[in-house]
């Protein structure tokens, strides 16, 4: 069923959710210029019986794009409304990139709602000011198109940066709206969640992508560290966003995890 959630500043977010109602529920949180489409491939892998919710991060795919800058506070408030406006308690959360950190700091905020965490390809902290101030500069300047190349490069690597999922991915990114990029851009430039995420008791699985130029292993480890008892797994072959690339070997691992913890129907 899709529905248009109200954000508490009236912001419209593009919702989707699938699985029996009384379903153990999970919540999916995309990265940054991409849509809720980038686990379209994964969700059937996952284990059955999920109650599985994702929407569009303000600014992305079929969502309103409010004017930049957004703050991580904003989306993680989104976040709380899509899940509450969908009835859900004691939810998986697992998010990508920019979708982990809303992950992160959702987990921080709002221990009653989040059961366990997926950080997926993302970090406590991602870049620096500097970087994402020129990106933010570059993408106002001439937009998306210009900065596909790098970019694609970046979350695919010189191997898989012609591939399908590199192509789709590429049509998502520049059909990205200038300004939701730009505002979600700001959101990750003032986020840095080192020392709250350390403080989180919870399972956790985190995952990296072998060939990701983003947030390479070393990064996603980092982070991941911060929790004592989370588990962290490589997935081999794949760059920034293994949901697209290789979903069998993104949601193996993940499919695994919520059935340890007991999370599936
Ligand atoms: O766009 C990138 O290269 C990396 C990134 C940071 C946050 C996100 O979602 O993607």
């Amino acid at each position: 069923m899709r529905r248009m959630v109200e954000a508490r500043d009236g912001t419209r977010l593009a919702t989707r959710i699938a699985g029996p109602e009384n379903g153990p529920a999970l919540v999916l949180a995309h990265a940054l210029g991409t849509d809720m489409t980038l686990w379209d491939e994964a969700i059937p892998l996952l284990p059955e019986g999920l109650r599985v919710l994702r929407w569009d991060m303000r600014g992305h795919g079929g969502s309103d794009v409010p004017a930049a800058p957004y703050a991580m506070g904003t989306l993680v408030s989104d976040a709380e409304a899509v899940i509450e406006a969908h009835d859900l308690r004691e939810v998986v959360f697992a998010g990508i990139s920019l979708g982990g950190m809303v992950a992160q700091a959702l987990a921080v905020k709002r221990l009653d709602l989040v059961r366990a965490l997926v950080l997926s390809n993302t970090a406590a902290k991602i870049g620096t000011p500097k970087l994402w101030d020129e990106r933010i500069a570059a993408v106002r300047q001439s937009g998306l198109a210009p900065q596909a190349d790098a970019v694609i490069e970046r979350w695919f690597g010189p191997r898989s940066r012609m591939g399908p999922a590199a192509a789709r991915a590429r049509r998502v990114l520049t059909g990205t709206d200038v300004e939701g990029y730009a505002g979600c851009c700001a959101a990750v430039s003032g986020t840095d969640l080192y020392t709250p995420v350390s403080g989180l008791r919870l399972p956790l699985l985190g995952l990296a992508g072998s060939e990701d130029r983003s947030t390479p292993p070393d990064l996603v480890r980092e982070t991941i560290d911060l929790v004592p008892g989370s588990r962290f797994e490589i997935v081999r072959r794949a760059g920034h966003l293994p949901p697209l690339e290789r979903p069998a070997d993104w949601a193996a691992p993940v499919s695994e995890f919520l059935r340890a913890i007991g999370h599936t129907g």
